[in-house]
């Protein structure tokens, strides 16, 4: 069958990771000797990261490759049934060649975890390679296109020039060259970037369909007697889609920023400048984890805001759920990315803000925060008045509650050290608040840019309509949130009512733009691949006609009632 676009594909890997990894990790030689032929798919390869026991943790990754100085070699080895790689994409029937992470073993030490180039079938017949046991994992959720396998290796022997050396190096004789930063061996930051876009696209995909059918659904009764109304025109509806809606503008900016930013700190990571390394890893994995868990949660709504017709495949919903779920496992399991971000950033950004230093790129309200903590605090003690209008005051009432939460974290790891914990145990009792401080953080990092970009809006109709967008994500963000905000001593019980109250008439304001908001995302049938959600708004016939097309409708009995209902009648 045709290759359906943005469906998962055996080549995702090649074209998003092995291809990317040569670009960041390769040395000129081995560019020529392996991008080329990677290009132009004559080398076909896989990330082959991930093994049966370890996902999460790099550092307990067990594949090993030892150099043997005498041959030139490395042995690289699968020594458990629980080292041997497992999920990679396209390995198990797809792929000739794997980027194999392994702990480097030379001259009697290991050096850790580094990156190699391992062929794992011939490349004319496609056979297994000696010492290669590859194979698929089996069916899974979803992702049926995909071939994701395992690969045991038995003592296989590759070239010294087969370890991408652009960073660390093995001389001839097995000395260890180490990289000028041991950060630039984890890469896996510009696909977290891109996943960040990716979330952007299925929130306006599935806004875009149930947004559409619920302007062609009608069903029940608003006025007695009279016509059954669009379902678009209920309150809860708009409760349930508007607000997926604003996110899916939101994350469209957020995944710009990201990719402008990856383009701009690798360009200066490519230029030997690694300052902005910290503030990338930061900020990709806790918007992958941010944006990811949010989507995940709104296709859902949209599938069920279509009620039964939404669980069909014809709605699409049901595909573009199994395909996007896994984003919130794979490339850093969220939870982890969030800990990632609060641990190795923001507590680390309150220490220096703590203590003085200026912070810049997307922390520095941490300066702004500790230096309000040296200033007396107003007698009243209350929020601030809250404008239920006024953008830029909802982006500061977010930077606050991200600063209390920071603080809130960084001082629960303080008080469980007072308790006399060690540092890993403090750690591991706060780290439901270090969660808290992560989502806080991008949460912050995601109304501002929403702002930020109205900014550059010159067209005061869309400018208006993308504020009124605005405002329900960062209300509706705040109503849902509002424990945070009232916690921190940033929002009063009175002024939670006028949130909701806003949030009620920001519904029916945007109700008249609604499949007008959803057809600027400028996404066709074909890449809908939508009953529900057809341009023309054509379902019902296209509905009838979609399960006519379906397997089971090609005889008018099926084989199974001869098989089987015939005999078990003659039985009873
Ligand atoms: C163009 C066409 C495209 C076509 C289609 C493309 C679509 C592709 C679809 C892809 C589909 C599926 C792909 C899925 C692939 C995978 O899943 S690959 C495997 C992913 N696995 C992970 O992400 C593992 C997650 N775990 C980790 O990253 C590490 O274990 C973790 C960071 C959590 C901990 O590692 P430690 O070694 O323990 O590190 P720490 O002590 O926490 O930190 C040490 C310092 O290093 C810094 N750090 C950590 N990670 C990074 C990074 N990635 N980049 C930069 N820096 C990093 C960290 O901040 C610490 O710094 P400090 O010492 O504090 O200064
Ligand atoms: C569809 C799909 C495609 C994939 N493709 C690839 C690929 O191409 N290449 C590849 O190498 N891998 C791939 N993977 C594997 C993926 O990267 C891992 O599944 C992911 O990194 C999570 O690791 P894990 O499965 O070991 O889960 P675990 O790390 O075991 O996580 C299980 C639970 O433990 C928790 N946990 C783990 N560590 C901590 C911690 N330090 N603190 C708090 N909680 C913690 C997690 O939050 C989670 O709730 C793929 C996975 C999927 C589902």
């Amino acid at each position: 069958s045709c290759v359906h676009p943005d469906r998962p594909e055996p080549l995702d890997l090649h074209l998003g990771m092995f291809l990317p990894t040569l670009l960041n990790q390769a040395t000129p030689e081995q560019m020529e000797r392996f991008f080329t032929p990677a290009w132009n798919l004559r080398i076909i390869g896989t990330y082959a990261q991930t093994e049966m026991g370890h996902g999460t943790h790099l550092r307990g990754l067990e594949t090993t490759a030892t150099f043997d100085p005498s041959t030139q070699e490395f042995v690289l080895h699968s020594p458990t049934i629980s080292s041997i790689k497992w999920w990679p994409g396209g390995l198990g029937k797809t792929s000739n060649h794997a980027i194999v992470l392994a702990q480097l073993h030379t001259q009697g030490r290991c050096h850790g975890l580094h990156a190699f180039i391992v062929p794992i079938r011939d490349m004319d017949t496609h056979v297994p390679l000696p010492g290669v046991v590859v194979g698929d994992i089996g069916p899974k959720f979803g992702f049926s296109e995909v071939d994701n396998g395992f690969l045991k290796l038995e003592h296989v022997r590759i070239p010294l020039d087969n370890m991408l050396m652009k960073f660390a190096k093995v001389e001839p004789d097995g000395t260890y060259v180490k990289p000028p930063s041991a950060k630039l061996t984890y890469g896996m930051v510009f696909i977290r970037s891109m996943i960040v876009g990716q979330s952007a696209l299925a929130l306006a995909k599935s806004c875009t369909i149930a947004i559409r059918y619920s302007a062609v659904r009608h069903q029940s009764e608003l006025r007695p007697g009279e016509p059954e109304p669009q379902i678009l025109n209920y309150q809860t509806q708009q409760h349930k889609l508007f607000p997926v809606l604003a996110a899916a503008y939101a994350f469209t900016f957020v995944g710009q920023y990201m990719k402008d930013t990856y383009r701009r700190i690798s360009g200066d990571i490519h230029a030997g400048d690694y300052s902005q390394l910290p503030e990338l890893h930061a900020l990709s994995a806790g918007l992958k984890a941010f944006t990811t868990w949010a989507a995940n949660a709104a296709i859902e709504v949209c599938r069920m805001s279509c009620g039964g017709h939404g669980y069909s495949r014809s709605s699409a919903l049901p595909d573009i759920y199994v395909e996007f779920t896994p984003t919130c496992t794979y490339e850093g399991e969220n939870t982890v990315m969030m800990l990632q971000t609060a641990s190795r950033y923001l507590v680390k950004s309150y220490r220096q803000a703590s203590v003085g230093q200026r912070l810049q790129g997307s922390v520095s309200y941490l300066s702004e925060a500790a230096a309000q903590r040296l200033r007396p605090r107003p007698v009243s003690g209350g929020a601030a008045p809250l404008s239920t209008q006024d953008l830029l005051s909802l982006v500061h009432l977010y930077q606050r509650r991200a600063a209390s939460l920071v603080e809130l974290a960084a001082k629960s790891i303080q008080q469980e050290l007072q308790r006399g914990r060690s540092q890993e145990e403090a750690w591991n009792h706060s780290s439901i608040d270090l969660v808290r401080a992560s989502d806080a953080h991008c949460h912050f990092v995601v109304v501002k840019l929403f702002v930020d970009k109205l900014e550059q809006v010159d067209d005061a109709a869309v400018k208006a309509v993308l504020s009124t967008l605005a405002l329900l994500y960062a209300l509706k963000g705040l109503a849902d949130n509002s424990g945070d905000f009232l916690q921190a001593g940033l929002l009063t019980v009175p002024q939670a009512t006028r949130v909701s109250a806003r949030i009620k008439e920001l519904l029916e304001e945007l109700r008249p733009d609604a499949v007008a908001l959803v057809d600027a995302f400028d996404l066709n049938d074909r890449k809908l691949n939508s009953v529900l959600g057809r341009y023309d708004g054509n379902v019902y016939e296209h509905l009838y006609e979609w399960a006519r097309q379906s397997p089971l409708n090609a005889t008018e009995v099926h084989e199974s009632f001869h098989k089987y209902l015939k005999p078990l009648r003659s039985r009873l």
